[in-house]
């Protein structure tokens, strides 16, 4: 099959299994470049069988699929980096080296994923900090931070590469409203600046409040709010 080269995120017909059982049959859809998209359904629907697909962590055995570029329904092995360069991921919990600064959490990522040149280094952590409000917070350990500024370490985190997508499961679901609301903002000032989000959630609020388009995964199909009518309520 060809792919336009337009959309960050491209699926036919794929069917998404964990182990023996089917958690999604028949998934197509397309994210384009710059959409906010939010995905829903109901506890063990798939969500995060879907992202992980997305980032191929979870083998795709049936349909295709390319994100960022990278055919994901063949990808090599050794291609795996350099597609999740291309993607940031966020998970609900932060996941961040509870016993390295900030600066070291980051410059982590930075040498796994190829960087070298020590100022450039420095200049993008300053940098990524800054984008997500933390510009003074290089030497502080996690422990020193809100579980809000932790999870915008996170977030600084999955930018350093400039992602085209960010994939975000569930990345408010530890936080108190107020706080989730900050970082709901953040993704929304990141997708302002070009990035494409998905982000899966069960918080209602922010569905009622964010007209965005919403994937929802239910029955073993994922509805698409662009095609179809459907509720959005996650709990059914
Ligand atoms: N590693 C795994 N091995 C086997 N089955 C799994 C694994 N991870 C998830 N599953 C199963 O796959 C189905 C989909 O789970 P998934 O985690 O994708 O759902 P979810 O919609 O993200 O749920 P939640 O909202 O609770 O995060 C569930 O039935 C779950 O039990």
């Amino acid at each position: 099959m060809m792919f336009s080269s337009d959309p960050i995120v491209q699926v036919r017909n794929a069917c998404i299994f964990q182990g023996m059982n089917t958690v999604l049959q028949d998934v197509s859809f397309n994210i384009e470049k710059y959409e906010f998209v939010f995905l829903i359904g109901r506890t063990g629907s798939g969500k995060s069988s879907l992202l992980k697909t997305l980032y191929a962590d979870l083998k795709l055995q049936m349909g295709e699929a390319e994100v960022a570029g990278y055919t994901i329904h063949n990808i090599k092995i050794k291609e795996i980096p350099f597609l999740r360069r291309k993607i940031g991921i966020v998970f609900q919990d932060f996941q961040l080296f509870t016993d390295r600064s900030v600066a070291e959490n980051l410059l982590f990522v930075m040498k796994a994923t190829g960087w070298k040149d020590k100022t450039k280094m420095k200049t993008r952590l300053a940098e990524v900090l800054m984008r997500v409000g933390l510009g003074g917070a290089a030497t502080k350990m996690p422990h020193q931070l809100s579980g809000g500024e932790q999870q915008r370490v996170v977030i600084a985190r999955a930018l350093l590469n400039d992602p085209s997508i960010l994939l975000a499961d569930e990345p408010t679901g530890n936080l108190d409203p107020e706080v989730a609301d900050g970082i709901f903002q953040l993704f929304q000032d990141i997708n302002k600046q070009g990035t494409a989000i998905l982000m899966a959630t069960h918080n209602h609020e922010l569905l009622k409040k964010h007209p965005y388009r919403v994937l929802k995964c239910e029955k073993g199909k994922l509805l698409d709010s662009k095609t179809s009518d459907f509720t959005l309520s996650t709990s059914q």
